[in-house]
C-alpha cells in the first residue's frame, strides 16, 4: 500500500485536493453572497458536505492516476533521472501500474460525474490529457509545462465548479491564473533539473531547445508575474487582510526560487523552493478566504 501511495505522490494529491477544497469554499462563499435573500432562503442549498468529500476524493484519485502514468511512461528516463521510484526500482510493475493509474482515472470520473456534469466533464477532460501529457505531451517544448499548469490550477477550477449554476468557475478564476502561473514556471525549472535525462531520452523540452540559461529567464519572468498578481484575490475581496499578510510569505519564497535558479543555477534547490512558496501560497489561500 506504501509502494503505491509513493506512486501517487500521496503529497501531492493531498495539495491538489486541499486546493480544490479551497475552490469550494471560496465559490460557495462568493455565490451565496451574490444571491438575494429569498433566492438565498430558497434555492440556494447550503455548504454541500457530500459534494465537498467528492471534490477532495475526485483530485486525490485523479492526480494519483496523473502521477502513476507519468512514472508509466517515464520508465526509460527514471531510469536515469529518478532510480529510487516504484516503478524503476521494481518495486511495482510496470503493468501494475498502468492497471492502478487506469482505474484511479475510472473511479475519479465516476464520482465527478455524480456531482454534476461540469465536474464530471473537467475530471474526463484532465485525465485524458494526463495521460496525453504522460504519452507525448511532456516531451514537447512549453506545451507540457502549460499542460502541467493547467492541470495544477484546474483543482481550483473543479472546486468551484460544484456551483456551476451560479458562477462558481467565475468566483476562482483568479486563483486558477495564480496557480497555474506558479506550476508553469516550475516546470520549466524542472526540465533545466532533468535536461541530461530529457536528452538522452531525445525529448524537445524547452531547456534543451533554447538553453538552460534562456528558460531560466522565462522561468523567473513568469514566476515574478504570478507574484506581482498575487495581491488580485484581495483586491477581488475573495480573500481578507490576513490573506494579504501570508501570501507575502509566499511571495519571498518564490523570489528565493528565482535567485536558486537566476543567481546560483541550483535548479534542483529552486524547484523545491517554487513547491514550498506554493504550499506556502496554499496555505494563505485557506486562512485568507
Ligand atoms: C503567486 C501565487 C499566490 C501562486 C499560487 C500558488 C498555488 C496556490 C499553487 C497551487 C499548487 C497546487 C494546487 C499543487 C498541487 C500538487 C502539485 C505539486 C501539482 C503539480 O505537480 C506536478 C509536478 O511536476 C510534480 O513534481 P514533484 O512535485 O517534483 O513530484
Ligand atoms: C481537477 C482534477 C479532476 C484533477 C486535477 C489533477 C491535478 C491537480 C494535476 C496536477 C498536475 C499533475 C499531478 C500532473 C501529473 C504529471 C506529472 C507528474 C508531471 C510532472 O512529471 P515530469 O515532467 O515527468 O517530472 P517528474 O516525473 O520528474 O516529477
Ligand atoms: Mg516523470
Amino acid at each position: 500500500m506504501q509502494t503505491y501511495l509513493k506512486l501517487m505522490r500521496s503529497g501531492n494529491c493531498l495539495m491538489a485536493a486541499i486546493a480544490a477544497l479551497v475552490g469550494v469554499f471560496i465559490a460557495y462563499n462568493i455565490v451565496s453572497s451574490n444571491v438575494s435573500p429569498d433566492f438565498y432562503a430558497v434555492a440556494f442549498p447550503t455548504v454541500p458536505i457530500l459534494d465537498s468529500f467528492k471534490v477532495f476524493l475526485v483530485v486525490f484519485l485523479v492526480t494519483g492516476a496523473g502521477n502513476a502514468i507519468n512514472d508509466y511512461f517515464d520508465i526509460d528516463i527514471d531510469r536515469i533521472n529518478k532510480p529510487d521510484r516504484p516503478i524503476p526500482s521494481g518495486k511495482i510493475g510496470l503493468k501494475a501500474a498502468l492497471y492502478f493509474s487506469l482505474a484511479l482515472f475510472a473511479a475519479g470520473s465516476i464520482i465527478a460525474a455524480s456531482i454534476n456534469i461540469i465536474c464530471g466533464v473537467i475530471a474526463l477532460v484532465n485525465s485524458l490529457l494526463l495521460i496525453y501529457y504522460a504519452s507525448t505531451l511532456k516531451r514537447t517544448a512549453l506545451l507540457g509545462n502549460i499542460a502541467v499548469g493547467y492541470l495544477t490550477g484546474s483543482a481550483f477550477l473543479f472546486g468551484g465548479a460544484v456551483f456551476f449554476e451560479y458562477g462558481g468557475i467565475k468566483a476562482v478564476f483568479v486563483l486558477f491564473v495564480l496557480a497555474t502561473m506558479a506550476t508553469i514556471a516550475r516546470e520549466i525549472v524542472k526540465d533545466i533539473e532533468d535536461i541530461e535525462g530529457d536528452r538522452e531520452d531525445g525529448a524537445q523540452t524547452l531547456p534543451i531547445i533554447i538553453g538552460p540559461k534562456k528558460a531560466a529567464y522565462l522561468a523567473s519572468l513568469i514566476g515574478l508575474v504570478a507574484v506581482l498578481a498575487s495581491p488580485l484575490p484581495y483586491i477581488q475581496s475573495l480573500m481578507t487582510v490576513r490573506y494579504l499578510i501570508l501570501v507575502a510569505v509566499a511571495d519571498l519564497l518564490f523570489a528565493v526560487a528565482v535567485y536558486e535558479i537566476l543567481g546560483k543555477n541550483n535548479p534542483a534547490r529552486s524547484s523545491k523552493m517554487f513547491k514550498m512558496a506554493m504550499a506556502f501560497a496554499l496555505i494563505s489561500f485557506i486562512a485568507g478566504a
